[in-house]
């Protein structure tokens, strides 16, 4: 539904870039799990707009407040509700967009479908919104890290600067050591360099997300609609910007022959594994127990800081100017919204998965 994301760990957003505040209501979290309050800020700090020079320059501390469903520290199966208070929303910014409309970005739709429309800031289709997300993100986080499942992003390419290594041959350790959260470094700082370069000129640039998570148990995801991939792909579809989504050998795959693609069963002590993993950890929509790997493309964001032709709402030809705080690029800031809709994913159909009592994992 329009604001709901989820099953059986179900999340609804609430809240405006440019209103009091943003938070998020996670219904179905399971009872007994420890909610880690610093675990879940550290997840919030690297979304944070204005956390370094190549990001949007809006100054937000981004605190999050548990206001329900935690009693000493673990949830109680209530629902629980989080919220950030906005401190730095400069709405004077968008005075001129309260009857045009932004080349790319949501004014237009959001006007023609409800007539009405919070103009500052975006409203709710500012990307503001994904510290919801990132928050419920880092619950679901906490319980898939019981589990052992890790899930690490990390920034793969910036316009035309593409990292050639793949996942296996870097150290994910590496991903918060720079500002671009690329794990090889000497392609980090190009991809800085590029982006400052980039926002000198009042444009902005796209880039590719590359997600691993790991140690997820075979079985999780539904065989005929709802395929993990299925439901991973509308999940990082959701997130503000995303032009495209590939898992395992993706569009690159095609190249290939059966004879190459095909991942060869072997026998590891008592485990069923795969030589290579060009299905990318999911046969069938249903996890095999591989590295779930996917790719998310970001497009380059839509305001910039240059003059464009456009239309108002009486239709008539304008030209408007780019004005405030924006992110040149919104990859650095989108690798923990990444992370977290995979979390939000993977907690949902292992609770699935439970509740349906089929025959792993019990
Ligand atoms: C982390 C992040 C930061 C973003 N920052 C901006 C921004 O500063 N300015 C902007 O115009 N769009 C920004 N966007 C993109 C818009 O939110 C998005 O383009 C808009 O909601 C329209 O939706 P669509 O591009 O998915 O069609 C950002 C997106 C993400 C994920
Ligand atoms: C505030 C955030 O990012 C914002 C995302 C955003 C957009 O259009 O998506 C536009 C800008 O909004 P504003 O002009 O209101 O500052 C960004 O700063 C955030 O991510 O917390």
């Amino acid at each position: 539904m329009a604001n709901s994301y989820g099953n059986l760990f179900r999340i609804t957003t609430f809240g405006e870039s440019h209103g009091l505040a943003v938070g998020v209501v996670i219904d179905g979290c399971p009872a007994g799990i420890e909610i880690d309050l610093n675990f879940i800020q550290k997840e919030l700090d690297r979304r944070r707009p204005g956390q370094s020079a190549i990001v949007t320059q809006r100054k937000e501390s981004d605190q999050i407040q548990i206001l329900s469903g935690v009693f000493e520290g673990k949830s109680t199966g209530s629902p629980i509700a989080m919220l950030v208070w906005n401190e730095n929303a400069k709405s004077k910014d968008y005075t001129h967009l309260a009857e045009a409309f932004r080349p790319s970005h949501a004014d237009f739709t959001y006007q023609m479908k409800y007539g009405i429309r919070d103009y500052r800031g975006g409203g709710r289709s500012s990307a503001r919104e994904t510290l919801a997300r990132v928050a419920a993100g880092a619950v679901a986080k906490l319980f898939l890290k019981r589990l052992g499942i890790e899930i690490q992003a990390y920034t793969s390419q910036i316009g035309e600067l593409i990292l050639q290594k793949s996942y296996q041959e870097l150290d994910l350790s590496q991903v918060e050591n720079n500002e671009v959260r690329c794990p090889d470094n000497e392609m980090a700082q190009k991809m800085i360099a590029y982006i400052k370069e980039i926002r000198k000129q009042g444009d902005t640039i796209g880039g590719v997300i590359t997600c691993v998570c790991k140690n997820v148990p075979v079985g999780l995801g539904e065989p005929v609609f709802d395929k993990l991939h299925a439901e991973l792909g509308k999940a990082m579809l959701s997130i503000n910007a995303v032009k495209g989504f590939e898992y395992g050998s993706g569009f690159e795959g095609v190249k290939m022959k059966g004879s190459e693609h095909n991942d060869l069963f072997y026998k590891e002590n008592d485990k069923i594994r795969t030589k290579t993993n060009f299905s990318g950890g999911i046969q069938g929509g249903i996890s095999n127990g591989e590295d779930i790997y996917f790719r998310v493309a970001f497009k380059p964001v839509a305001t910039i800081m240059q003059n464009q032709e456009s239309i108002n709402l009486q239709g008539e030809n304008i030209e408007i100017t780019g004005k405030g705080r924006h992110d040149p690029c919104v990859v650095p800031r989108a690798v923990p919204i990444v992370e977290a809709m995979a979390a939000i994913v993977l907690i949902d159909f292992y609770l699935i998965h439970k509740a349906l009592n089929n025959k792993y994992l019990q």
